[in-house]
């Protein structure tokens, strides 16, 4: 644990009891692991894995940074590197059933780092009583004076590989009537707007909690932060919980709190539900096969029944459409060889194509439904094409389905004796509103598009290569429906399975606990947007609730 034992050198932090045991240094576990220290609270931070930014410590890195400060994890350019694999940043496979970070930052560092606040209307219209927009609004204040969201990266000031961000303009501005907007001037107009994407980077390197939050409360007294510890399951008597069980070094320990202490999970969407389930907290029938397996007790009277523990798990359906236009100059990251003008550029200016993770557009618009609500669907558009489509004059059009969709699954554990969490099979397209939705929407921005077929491709503007342009509603429906290699893939943006007012409280207990919180991923509702911005309010407003508990003197009794 190198970044602790140096200021703080007791290696009896074990023994010790702590107000607030944090599991999880993701993006919500360090808002509110900070949160909960400056108030006061001693706090312990658990992080199954290790050292990521260069500020942590991090070392794995091609080697053109070497010589640098710099990991991999810091240069936005290198994002969609992660996917190659070979990188000790993600979970290994016996912690989650998804593709999911296991380091300090957890998905904040290695996700894209687009930051778009969410609307008010995502807060009004899913959240309960104590979650609405107002409720929120201060939350979001801190997090943006903590975190700056940013509408430039390259520190030169220029945009790079704009040529489809040109083209997608002139289709969706010039042509579909949609706004050209800039996100964060009116971050609640997510109706028929196009714009570019704006970030969470700092001074053209990686931001998020990490940088921020982190670096705060590492200054205090009163706060750890242990990688390397694995937590294995809570240790309460009917949701009064007095310690929890880690995996250390080889070894298993369990930790106290202090009398009137609080457990907090921020492991993630898959994960907090996961560890909930493996403390004996969540559906009847998981409960009776973890103990069948003998890894709860038996004597039931200790477990919490809660069947809302890992329901409604989310992740939104996703869709590649590959774009062609003959002004378009594709344009791929290399991990290992970089251009050698643009290394430069981005190592003496943080300028330049690296300066960024390759996302140049982003749209978003609402379906109406019949019986008032509505579906959101936003476009994101990448720099360069996908699989069979890697050609120089193509780029990437990814389409999601946003909030109000009617599809969800659940966290499940894995029947194959070692009860590992993840998804169900039934996240994407149970509810057939939201294809006919999704497929409606790409339908009605085709008809802006200039007539064209996959074999006789427009000369002006921009050609769809894998739904044709001129294709049915009914035809797209099928192809975004049929798992493909550009269809139904996981975006892996899990959230929703311990629910705010279902799974949780509004304070974030878990209902039928009396001191064990989850906030993370788990706890929001589907969103307009891209998570992480979301995720990190609710931090900021779970840390707030959570230290309104421990003022009105709520005494645990054990
Ligand atoms: C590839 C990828 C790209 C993405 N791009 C974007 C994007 O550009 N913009 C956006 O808004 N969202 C994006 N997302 C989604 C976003 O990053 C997540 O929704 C968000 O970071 C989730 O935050 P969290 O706090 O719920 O969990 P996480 O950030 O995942 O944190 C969970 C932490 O808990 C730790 N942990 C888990 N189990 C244990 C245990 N048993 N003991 C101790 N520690 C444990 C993990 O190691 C991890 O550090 C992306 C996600 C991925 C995977």
């Amino acid at each position: 644990a190198p970044l602790c034992v140096k200021r703080q050198n007791s290696t009896a932090w074990t023994a010790q009891e702590w107000d607030a045991i944090v599991v999880g240094a993701g993006t919500a576990g360090i808002i509110v692991a900070d949160r909960l220290s400056e108030a006061g609270k001693k706090t312990l931070l658990l992080e199954l894995g290790g050292l990521s930014y260069g500020i942590t410590g991090g070392t794995e890195k091609p080697a053109w940074l070497n010589g640098t400060s710099l990991s991999r994890v810091d240069v936005p350019g290198l994002y969609k590197s992660i996917f190659n694999g070979g990188t000790d940043l993600l979970c290994p496979s016996d912690v989650v059933n998804a593709f999911q970070a296991c380091t300090i930052g957890g998905n904040s560092a290695i996700n894209a780092g687009l930051y778009f606040q969410p609307p008010a209307s995502d807060w009004d219209n899913y959240h309960p009583e104590g979650w609405k927009s107002a409720d929120v609004k201060d939350a979001t204040q801190r997090l943006l004076d903590t975190q700056p969201s940013v509408t430039t990266y390259s520190l030169d000031g220029k945009y790079y590989m704009q040529t489809g961000y040109e083209e997608a303009k002139k289709w969706l501005v010039d042509a579909a009537g949609f706004s050209d907007v800039s996100f964060n001037e009116e971050p609640d107009n997510k109706d028929k707007v196009f714009g570019r994407p704006v970030y969470n980077y700092i001074n053209g390197q990686r931001g998020g909690p990490t940088r921020t939050y982190l670096q705060n409360a590492l200054a205090r007294s009163n706060f750890r932060l242990q990688t390397g510890a694995r937590v294995r399951h809570i240790n309460h008597v009917r949701g009064a919980a007095s310690s929890i069980t880690v995996e250390i070094e080889g070894s298993t320990v369990e930790i106290a709190l202090s009398p009137n202490g609080r457990i907090v999970l921020s492991a993630g969407a898959i994960a907090s539900p996961g560890l909930l389930m493996h403390s004996g907290i969540g559906p009847l029938e998981t409960l009776t096969d973890l103990s069948k397996a003998g890894l709860i007790p038996n004597n039931s009277s200790s477990w919490v029944v809660n069947s809302l523990v890992g329901e409604g798990l989310f992740d939104n359906p996703n869709t590649f459409i590959e774009l062609s236009a003959p002004t378009i100059e594709s344009y791929v990251q290399d991990y290992n060889n970089p251009i050698p003008a643009d290394r430069d550029l981005y190592l003496s200016t943080r300028s330049g194509p690296y300066a960024f993770a390759s996302q140049t557009s982003a749209f978003w618009a609402y379906m109406p439904n019949p019986d008032g609500t509505k579906t959101g669907v936003q476009g994101t558009i990448d720099s360069s094409g996908h699989g069979e489509y890697g050609n120089n004059h193509s780029v990437t059009l990814n389409v999601y389905g946003t909030s109000g969709l009617g599809s969800a699954g659940r966290v499940v554990l894995s029947q194959d004796g070692s009860f590992i969490p993840g998804p169900s099979s039934d996240v994407y397209y149970t509810d057939p509103r939201d294809a006919e939705n999704i497929a409606a929407f790409i339908y009605s921005i085709f008809q802006a598009l200039p007539p064209s077929t996959p074999e006789s491709l427009a000369t002006d503007g921009l050609t769809p290569l894998n739904i044709p342009q001129n294709s049915t509603v009914e035809e797209i429906r099928t192809y975004i429906t049929t798992p493909s290699e550009y269809a139904v893939g996981a975006v892996q943006h899990w959230s929703s399975s311990c629910r705010i007012g279902k799974c949780v409280d509004a304070d974030t207990k878990v209902i039928g606990t009396e001191n064990i919180h989850v906030v993370d991923a788990s706890i929001v509702s589907p969103l307009t947007v891209n998570p992480q911005f979301g995720v990190m309010i609710a931090a900021e407003k779970g840390a707030e609730r959570i230290l309104e508990t421990w003022k009105s003197g709520v005494e645990i009794s054990l």
